[in-house]
């Protein structure tokens, strides 16, 4: 399929180059998913310059952060974001998604199966997978607060080694609120990537780890 021009524009403006053959597997994910989209609520990024500039943006800046051979879950995977484009920018890593609203899952299986990309979908809690399976990275966008998944993964930390949070700038608030309800106590956060969102007021995208105090695994 040849790519939108719109798409390139997009990529060219927000200076993103990416492999003809990945953008034409992120352009098919992205057609797939508007059409979908017409049905049932799952984005309101509806150009090219929106999804490129909110969406892909943040998934570039997570797929890096993660090791081969990785088994990651999407917790909220809502339209797929992160855990779509992650699984296409990083083929050497297992993307789960977990999805709590069944007709948004059973869509989501709908979409991978369409475009053809190597991702279970989990119709359930990304909790109450936890506690049967185990992830190396909990990613998430959008779905709750830093003390919410800090609560949820409280009891789960043996099937997780880590957290990586995708916040715009009320990150800051929210890890007062936590340390404030002492969910923070056992745990490290760092951030570990910081990028301008590109909007008027300049401000700023982060991903943050989160892990046991007691595991060494990230220690510099
Ligand atoms: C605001 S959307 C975000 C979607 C996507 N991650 C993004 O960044 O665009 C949040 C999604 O998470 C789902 N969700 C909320 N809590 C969840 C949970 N505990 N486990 C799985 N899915 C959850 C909601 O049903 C919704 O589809």
């Amino acid at each position: 399929m040849p790519l939108d021009p719109e798409f390139v524009t997009a990529l060219s403006e927000h200076s993103i180059e990416l492999d003809d053959a990945v953008a034409e597997k992120i352009q098919h994910y992205v057609t797939v998913m508007w059409r979908w989209n017409e049905d049932i609520n799952l984005t309101r990024h509806t150009t090219w310059d929106l999804f490129v500039s909110r969406d892909l943006r943040d998934c570039l800046q997570l797929a890096p952060l993660l090791e081969a051979g990785e088994e990651v879950l999407d917790l909220g995977s809502g339209n797929g974001i992160p855990g779509i484009p992650l699984a296409i920018l990083r083929p050497d890593i297992e993307v789960s998604l977990a999805e709590s609203v069944a007709k948004r899952a059973k869509v989501l299986s709908e979409i991978v199966g369409e475009i053809g990309v190597q991702v279970t979908v989990y119709g359930a809690r990304g909790e109450d997978l936890l506690e049967d399976f185990r992830f190396t990275s909990v990613v998430s966008r959008a779905v709750g607060s830093i003390a919410k998944f800090c609560r949820w993964i409280e009891e789960r930390w043996m099937n997780v080694d880590r957290l990586l949070l995708i916040k715009g700038p009320k990150w800051l608030e929210e890890r007062g609120e936590a340390r404030h309800l002492g969910v923070l106590a056992n745990l490290q956060l760092r951030k570990v990537a910081a990028y301008p969102l590109g909007d008027a007021e300049e401000s700023e995208g982060v991903i943050l780890q989160i892990w046991p105090k007691e595991s060494t695994r990230y220690q510099e």
